[in-house]
Parts: C-alpha cells; sequence; structure tokens
C-alpha cells in the first residue's frame, strides 16, 4: 500500500506553518514534507514531528535567493560556494528532523549558458553533496520540472535526469519522480514508472491534478491506476501531496478534499 506524506508548503495553507503539522496527523498522515524549513529552528520542527508521531521524509536545500525567482543553486557557475553552505545547512536540518533525504532544486540557465555549457557544474555540485549526504546517511534527490511552471529550469525530463545521475556516480544520488511534472512534459506515466522504477535509482514520489495542480482526482490523470502499479512493482517508499487544495473552504479546504485518499489510508 502507498504512503503518502503530506506536502505542508502546499497542503494545509489556510492554516499557520506550524499548525499544519496537527492538522496533517489529525487527517491520517504519517508522513509529511516541505519545500524549505529555514524559517523556523529544527528543533521546534523536530518537536512538532514527535508531538503529532509524523515522520519528515523530505525537504529542500536552500535554493538560493526564492524571492528574486532563484529557483536552486547546482547549475549555477560561479556560486558553488554558497551552493556548499546551503547543502551543509540543509544536513544540519536533516540531521535534527531525521529526515533521510533531501532535494537540490537544479536552478535556472543563467543567460546565455546551455544545459550543456552547464552541465559541468551541476555535476560536481552534485557530486559534492552526494560525498557530504553519504556521511550523514542522507538520499539527493533531483527533480525534472516542467518549464511552464519554471521556465528555464535546467531539469525537465526524466531521461535527462537519469542520464545525470549515472554520470554524478554515487549511490545516494536519486530521482525525485514528481508525476506532476512528468505528465506535462512527458506522458505516458504508467510506462515511465515500470521503466524507472527498477532501476532502483527513483528515491521519491510526488503527485499533483494536471494540469491545475489541484487535488489528484481532479484532472487528467487516474491516479488510483498508478498506485496499484507502485504497489505491484513493489514502491514502499512515500508518495508527495503536493498540490493546491481547490474544494471545500477555509480553515479545512485542504481535509475537505481528502476524498480520494481515504481508501489508501486503511
Ligand atoms: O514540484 C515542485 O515544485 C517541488 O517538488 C519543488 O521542490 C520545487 O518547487
Ligand atoms: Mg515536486
Amino acid at each position: 500500500m502507498p504512503r503518502f506524506a503530506a506536502n505542508l508548503s502546499l497542503l494545509y495553507n489556510d492554516v499557520d506553518f506550524l499548525d499544519r503539522f496537527a492538522a496533517a496527523a489529525a487527517d491520517g498522515f504519517l508522513g509529511v514534507e516541505f519545500l524549505f524549513p529555514y524559517a523556523w529552528p529544527a528543533e521546534q520542527l523536530a518537536g512538532l514531528l514527535k508531538a503529532h508521531g509524523l515522520q519528515q521524509v523530505l525537504f529542500n536545500a536552500p535554493p538560493g535567493d526564492w524571492e528574486a525567482g532563484e529557483r536552486g543553486l547546482a547549475c549555477r557557475p560561479g556560486r558553488e560556494a554558497e551552493f556548499r553552505a546551503g547543502f551543509e545547512r540543509a544536513l544540519g536540518y536533516a540531521r535534527v528532523l531525521a529526515c533521510p533525504r533531501i532535494h537540490v532544486m537544479a536552478g535556472l540557465l543563467p543567460a546565455g549558458e546551455t544545459r550543456d555549457s552547464v552541465r559541468a557544474t551541476y555535476v560536481a555540485n552534485l557530486k559534492v553533496a552526494a560525498a557530504l549526504a553519504a556521511e550523514a546517511g542522507v538520499d539527493v534527490l533531483i527533480e525534472p520540472i516542467n518549464e511552464r511552471d519554471m521556465p528555464g529550469f535546467f531539469l525537465n525530463r526524466q531521461d535527462q535526469a537519469h542520464a545525470l545521475v549515472a554520470e554524478i556516480g554515487a549511490p545516494n544520488v536519486k530521482v525525485q519522480m514528481d508525476l506532476y511534472h512528468c505528465q506535462i512534459v512527458e506522458g505516458d506515466l504508467a510506462m515511465k514508472i515500470r521503466q524507472y522504477l527498477p532501476t532502483g535509482r527513483v528515491g521519491h514520489f510526488q503527485i499533483a491534478g494536471v494540469p491545475e495542480r489541484h487535488e489528484p482526482d481532479i484532472g487528467e490523470i487516474h491516479h488510483p491506476y498508478l498506485f496499484r502499479l507502485l504497489d505491484t512493482l513493489g514502491w514502499d517508499g512515500w508518495i508527495g501531496c503536493e498540490y493546491r487544495p481547490a474544494r471545500g473552504s477555509a480553515p479545512h479546504a485542504t481535509s475537505d478534499g481528502l476524498g480520494w485518499l481515504r481508501p489508501w489510508l486503511d
């Protein structure tokens, strides 16, 4: 049976961030993920996880200046020291939160650069992150993201991600297979899962309805088929619920829209 984690950056966003842990636990989630924890002390977040019986399953390394539009530093030549310092900060949080994986966002292509011209920078940065993470027993995840949501993002396709994982050559670097992005960029989700899951190089899944990124039962993907497929293929990791709730009304919009999840929680 798939295990579902609530993405606390997108779900329960009609309550304060620190109240989302309790809300997720009350809805039956056993795991949570979020984008960035850095506005709060790690110990405070660890206390909330413990109080509500939750596991932290994923969060992101610092992405550079998010407010200024940056979406990761890994592919940015000249930012290597900042990338490393940010990743070390993330590892500190991972230790306190007992979180076994960190997502490293690739970043936007700098003006005048191409995917080929920044590839060596990206690979070198990921090798550094992988070595640091290995000492802490943590996996480093890389996520292909669609360019409608993030124009100019370096990493967009599953085949590109798996080729990079092979080139980086570290056992703790894996792909974060977000089926929402995968559907928008490539489609053919079931066949992609069948192709990549047996490689052992998929470290996490995420889901949302396509194209609006609302609940998984809104839109063009039939998720129950994919959940059964993941079960059949023996996936025992997590599926992050990373969508913007569209049903119900505040302060219960997320809970009101969880009808799709209930059959899978038993
Ligand atoms: O899919 C996404 O957008 C996220 O998983 C992420 O980490 C970057 O926003
Ligand atoms: Mg995602």
